[in-house]
């Protein structure tokens, strides 16, 4: 039994391809593609998968968040005002980049790097704040484990326990591994949107009589107060569930300016071309090799 009012259901699948992104990196795009704009608060979510000399190299962000949780591997980032960290496996990097931010974002190790970015849209009252970094490392990850399904919580709460990190569009955001034969009835509360994506095995989602749903794919929850998820395979079962409370704004997007206006993409465009108003240090900066 499903102890939910209103479970959940699956109401749109979506399997993330390769695709060419930054210089000469991979990701699979599922959030974000045109069959999944408008999933509010939600701009974008790659899985990518990247080997030196590719990367993201510098480029600006304005008016939303990137949060970056590595897989495997690890991450070199720096900004124009001088922050640099590396990020690895089990790392997670909350940027709030606000009125603006400069940075370059590259493989640290050898060999292939993964993970997951999620950009989080900012409300227009939020948009122009000033930047901030909130960095987790892995172990200081609020985890939690019961009855074979074990939680690593980047945001919001699951099993009793909270993350401290702080966010400015509600969100919550979790990384599940559910053993074989295992159940999970997690509450998500209502009026959010909440999505799936699959990092690893497969898993029935929603109702206990659908079809498994595969690594790579994305699946869209429909309205209700809580998701069920069985692992009826013979492996573990790896997913982030990320939901968030719709910022009913408009969105106008060029790149990485995400605002509420084309005016103020105008004005993003330009104070970046001119550096000014939060892009003042972009004109002397570029990253180190
Ligand atoms: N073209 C373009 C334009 C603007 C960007 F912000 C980016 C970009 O930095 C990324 C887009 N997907 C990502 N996945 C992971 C990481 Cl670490 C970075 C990115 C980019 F590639
Ligand atoms: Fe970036």
């Amino acid at each position: 039994a499903v102890p939910f009012e209103k479970p959940r259901a699956v109401v749109k699948k979506l399997l993330a391809e390769s695709q060419p992104e930054g210089q000469g990196a991979t990701v699979r795009r599922s959030i974000g593609r045109h069959e999944l704009r408008n999933l509010d608060p939600f701009l974008m979510l790659d899985e990518f998968s990247v080997s030196k000399p590719a990367g993201f190299p510098d480029h600006p962000h304005r008016g939303f968040e990137t949060v970056t949780y590595m897989l495997e591997g690890a991450f070199t980032h720096q900004d124009f005002a001088g922050h640099k960290g590396t990020i690895r496996a089990g790392d997670v990097q909350w940027m709030t980049a606000g009125r603006g931010i400069v940075h370059s974002e590259m493989p640290a190790g050898d060999g292939v790097q993964k993970g997951l970015q999620l950009w989080i849209n900012l409300s227009s009252k939020d948009k122009m704040i000033e930047p901030r970094y909130q960095e987790l490392q892995s172990k200081d990850i609020s985890r939690a484990e019961k009855d074979g399904v074990e939680v690593r919580i980047i945001a919001g709460e699951a099993f009793g326990v909270r993350s401290p990190v702080y966010t400015r569009t509600p969100t919550m955001y979790m990384d599940f591994t559910m053993r074989p034969g295992s159940q999970l009835h997690q509450p998500v509360p209502e009026g959010w949107n909440a999505f799936v994506y699959i990092i690893d095995g497969e898993g029935v989602f929603g109702r206990e009589k659908s079809a498994p749903v595969s690594a790579h794919h994305c699946i869209v929850l429909g309205d209700g107060d809580g998701i069920s998820v069985w692992n009826k395979s013979g492996a573990p079962l790896r997913f982030a569930l990320v939901a968030g409370q719709p910022l009913g704004e408009p969105v106008v997007q060029h790149g990485p300016f995400v605002m509420n206006s084309r005016a103020e993409i105008q004005q993003a465009m330009e104070d970046y071309y001119y550096g000014k108003n939060g892009f003042e240090r972009a004109s002397q900066w570029s990253s180190s090799a």
